[in-house]
């Protein structure tokens, strides 16, 4: 199969001797759009400038529709790059900023209009073609900074965490805008960013990365009810991650570990250690369903926020937990402060992982 992009054991060690990333596998169908997401200083950045030829590679080889480019300068590779900060020329027109690329590539001045026109009117930006780039709103100029990324016909698209400057609310306008944007055009998009939400709601599948390598490259759903490391389990959505040690038994398919609160039986390895349980798997009360797992505890907390009812629970030892249920399942019993609480757990939602 011809990838669209291909990283094979990737790395780069910075001359100060810094590794920033290492051994990053990974392969891009066309038209995907992937997020790689993980917390400051993960190498997320360092990885995309690699794709776009900023940033010379140490280890590995890159591929584009299977051609080796990773010594290929990056404005002979068919990817465009759009920066946080936009990086408009702030004394050029709209009309300049987004031909700059055509320009770059000697592209005929005919040909050139025809296509900077055809963008910003796809773009809603016609009226502006004549302002400078700095009299503009942050929207507006998210918007230039695509159309001139766009505008090349790139095959890939890089954006490195290109909504950071906007506020809430414009962020999630673009957000919606950006995903139209790529279905309609079928372009490959790789996007860099640091907020999860942004990440599991945008993208087909997410790179998690931490500490300059690959922990888990997923789709979306899977990260939240599979997660395949103790780093992604703790970083995505909220997980009760209890250890123990493996043991005999598990019916089904499922694999079980004993534990200081009991036998968990779960999806997972061989030879797996920990239980990860999301806070939404808890049942208030138990069901009785066969492997049903059985967690006692003490109400300290209770909080409905919409339709969520969020409770935290001490066990035994302790230790607090988190667990999300529907209000109505809260409201239906009185849960204050100081009452017992037994949780029910569906040991097909439990995820058994390696620490
Ligand atoms: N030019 C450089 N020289 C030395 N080390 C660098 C250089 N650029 C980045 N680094 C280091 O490489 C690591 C990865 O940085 P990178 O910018 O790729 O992370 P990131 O995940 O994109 O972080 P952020 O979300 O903060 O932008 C960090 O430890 C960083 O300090």
């Amino acid at each position: 199969m011809l990838y669209d992009l291909e990283l094979k054991s990737v790395g780069k060690t910075y001359p100060d001797g810094t590794v920033a990333v290492s051994d990053f596998d990974l392969k891009v169908e066309k038209g995907e759009f992937v997020a790689f997401l993980g917390p400051s200083g993960c190498g997320k950045s360092t990885t995309l400038r690699m794709i776009a030829g900023f940033e010379e590679i140490t280890n590995g080889e890159i591929f584009i529709m299977g051609q080796n480019i990773s010594h290929t300068p990056p404005e002979k590779r068919p990817t465009s790059m759009i920066f946080q900060n936009y990086a408009l020329f702030p004394h050029m027109t709209v009309r300049q900023n987004i031909a700059f690329g055509l320009d770059i590539k000697g592209v005929p001045k005919s040909e050139k209009d025809r296509k900077v026109d055809r963008i910003l009117d796809m773009f809603d930006l016609t009226e502006f073609a004549d302002r400078k780039a700095d009299k503009l709103s942050g929207g507006q100029r998210q918007r230039i900074a695509l159309a001139r990324g766009l505008v090349v016909e790139p095959e890939i698209l890089l954006l490195d965490e290109p909504l950071g400057a906007l506020d809430a609310n414009l962020r999630r306008i673009i957000q919606n805008e950006l995903k139209l944007l790529q279905r309609d055009l079928g372009i490959t998009f790789v996007f860099v960013t640091h907020a999860q939400s942004e990440a599991l709601g945008l993208s087909d599948r997410v790179v998690v990365m931490s500490n300059g390598v690959v922990e888990q490259i997923s789709a979306p759903k899977e990260l939240y009810t599979r997660p395949a490391t103790p780093f992604v389990a703790e970083f995505i959505g909220s997980n009760t991650i209890i250890e123990g040690k493996p043991a005999q038994g598990g019916d089904q398919g499922l694999r079980l570990i004993e534990t200081p609160y009991g036998p968990i039986s779960g999806v997972g390895a061989a030879g797996a250690n920990l239980a990860v349980i999301p806070a939404e798997a808890f049942n208030l009360g138990l069901r009785n369903t066969p492997g049903e797992i059985r967690l006692e505890g003490t109400v300290t907390a209770k909080q409905l926020v919409g339709s969520i009812g969020y409770l935290r629970v001490k066990l035994s030892d302790g230790r607090e937990i988190d667990a999300e249920t529907h209000v109505g399942a809260l409201e239906a019993h009185s849960y204050s402060p100081g009452s017992p609480v037994t949780l029910g757990i569906d040991p097909t939602s439990v995820t058994l992982i390696h620490n």
